[in-house]
């Protein structure tokens, strides 16, 4: 469970986030609003990245304040840019490197990286070189190198902006099929008619929380 209490925070003299409070329990969440109203900045304190100004976070009872190494295991994070969260040379390499970090034994590394490269038809890129990879390739070994840590949660800060349609529907295929409980920001509504629960953000504030097929039409009339 994700309990939100009372959570503000300032960029300056701006306040974007403004008083938030919220418990999560559902599998499938989404975050979506307009363009700066708050929603990166509250995806990233949900796996410590980030500390709220005021209130705090806590995951599973852990606040992220104090407990910053266990949320991160807990909770893993995708970027929207692939190139952000892909830093060795080849797949393996990449893929092993968190697992590495958490002293894991090369057996188990070896075996958690043929299953998620097996799951998503990458097994052939194995030895690949990461940056020769096409865009919708990234962003499933990107997502596959927060599998392979198998966190309970998983935050996607715009997981297909960059992607075209094949891939983004890899992609939505993908969130659906997933165990953990996500929470999701995305500007492509099409992705969450499967979601449980939505939440609109405005100016830093949460203005409707509620099923997709109430949720997305509120939004776009907020964004006429
Ligand atoms: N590190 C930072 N320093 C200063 N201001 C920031 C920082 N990060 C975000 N902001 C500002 O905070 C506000 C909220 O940004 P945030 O990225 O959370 O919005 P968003 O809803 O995710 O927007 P978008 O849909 O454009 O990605 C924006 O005005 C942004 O410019």
């Amino acid at each position: 469970m994700i309990e939100i209490n009372n959570i503000s925070h300032h960029f300056g003299t701006r306040e974007v986030l403004k008083n938030i409070n919220l418990t999560i329990n559902e599998k499938k969440v989404a975050i979506i609003g307009g363009n700066g109203s708050g929603k990166s900045t509250f995806a990233r304190m949900l796996n410590g990245l980030l500390i709220p100004e005021q209130g705090e976070i806590l995951i599973d009872g852990l606040n992220t304040k104090k407990e910053g190494k266990k949320i991160r295991k807990k909770v893993g994070f995708v970027f929207q840019n692939p190139d952000n969260q892909i830093v060795f040379p080849t797949v393996e390499e990449d893929l092993a490197f968190g697992m590495k970090n958490l002293g894991l034994s090369k057996e188990i590394i070896a075996q958690r990286i043929d299953e998620v490269l097996t799951r998503h038809n990458l097994l052939d890129f194995k030895q690949h070189a990461t940056h020769l990879l096409s865009g919708g390739q990234k962003q499933l070994v990107a997502i596959s190198g927060v599998l392979v840590m198998q966190p309970d949660y998983i935050v996607f800060d715009e997981p297909t902006t960059l992607l075209d349609l094949k891939n983004k529907r890899i992609i939505a295929e993908l969130l659906n099929t997933l165990e953990q409980h996500i929470i999701v920001i995305s500007h492509d509504l099409d992705l969450l008619d499967h979601f449980d629960r939505v939440l609109v953000f405005d100016d830093g504030k949460i203005v409707c929380d509620d099923i997709p097929q109430i949720a997305i039409p509120k939004y776009r009339d907020l964004m006429r």
